[in-house]
């Protein structure tokens, strides 16, 4: 299935009507199917390709070098997460996947420095971590203006994620789903799942497997051109506008069988607000047909119960 297209050199463009019709496309969207592919979006092609290749070249490392990089008391924050760790919330079976965090840098003498452990410094890789540090900066800054669009449509000011997003608690996450060697019992690559976070910015995955569950109950391949990035909803934002934004139920299915002995790489920026966001339902979501729907919570407590739930955190 084709999800909505939108074009964020409109939103940028300085043209008023340009940018409103960016910004009415993107909440129909986010009301409707909760996905979107976003041209224009900003991440330089060469900074996607040296990051492709760092992440590439990282996944090919011997097991025992990568588990150096494990940092179980950072609930995967940080560093590598081994094949076999998380699952879907509700699922037992772990996913057929590997992957690697990267999180937010302050200064040594920011106040905030306590919220952010350092970053893992993969020592095998030049520029590991500069790229991470590039990529992250580049997410963070399409992610704003994205935001912005959210803010206009459900009637806040532009501004009104800016404050709570910078020096926020976002992840870069590489996933590395290796070759299937044996039938999987039950398992796939990624099970049915919501993200946790506002919105996820997706680059290219390089394969084919990414499903959404439709509002009629189907399960539907998401595709999109090369040029473009998958962005969808997450639960933080369905739960602050109670609902009125989509976070969509995602899975990555397992390749046919001729399809098994190749890798499947993808890397999703979650964006994250800083923790003492509070996600109280917006006022202006709340009406008679829409009761409040969820006790009021931050960001912090909440990506904490969440991380409970997929076995991340103990
Ligand atoms: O690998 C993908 O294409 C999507 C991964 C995903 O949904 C996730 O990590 O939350
Ligand atoms: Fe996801």
């Amino acid at each position: 299935m084709s999800i909505p297209v939108v074009n964020l050199a409109d939103f940028l463009s300085g043209d008023p009507q340009l940018k409103q019709q960016f910004v009415q496309k993107l909440g129909r969207a986010y009301e409707d199917v909760g996905f979107v592919a976003v041209k224009n979006h900003g991440i330089p092609d060469e900074l996607i390709e040296e990051i492709y290749s760092r992440v590439q070249q990282f996944f090919s490392m011997p097991a025992d070098k990568k588990k150096k990089y494990e940092i179980p008391e950072l609930a995967g924050q940080r560093g590598y997460t081994s094949f076999g760790k998380e699952h879907a919330k509700g699922s037992e079976a772990p996913d057929l996947k590997e992957f690697y965090q990267h999180g937010q840098t302050v200064g040594p003498d920011d106040p905030e420095k306590h919220e952010y452990p350092d970053n893992v410094q993969i020592e095998e890789i030049p520029d590991f971590t500069e790229t991470f540090n590039q990529a992250y900066r580049a997410f963070e800054k399409s992610g704003k203006s994205l935001l912005q669009a959210i803010a206009i449509y459900l009637g806040l000011d532009e501004h009104y994620f800016d404050n709570q997003i910078r020096k926020g608690n976002s992840i870069l996450r590489a996933i590395h789903y290796p070759p299937i060697t044996h039938e999987p019992k039950s398992a796939i690559r990624a099970e049915q799942h919501e993200d946790i976070n506002l919105i996820t910015l997706l680059v290219g995955a390089s394969a084919d497997g990414l499903q959404i569950l439709t509002k009629q109950g189907d399960w539907v391949g998401v595709t999109s051109l090369p040029e473009q990035i998958v962005v969808n909803v997450g639960d933080m934002l369905q739960r602050l506008t109670n609902n009125r934004l989509r976070s969509t139920t995602h899975r990555v299915v397992n390749p046919p069988r001729e399809l098994w002995y190749t890798s499947r790489f993808s890397i999703p920026f979650f964006l994250h607000p800083k923790s003492k966001m509070s996600l109280a339902c917006l006022e202006s979501c709340i009406d008679e047909k829409h009761p409040r729907g969820y006790p009021d919570t931050s960001a912090g407590e909440y990506l904490d119960e969440r991380l409970r739930e997929i076995g991340l955190k103990k």
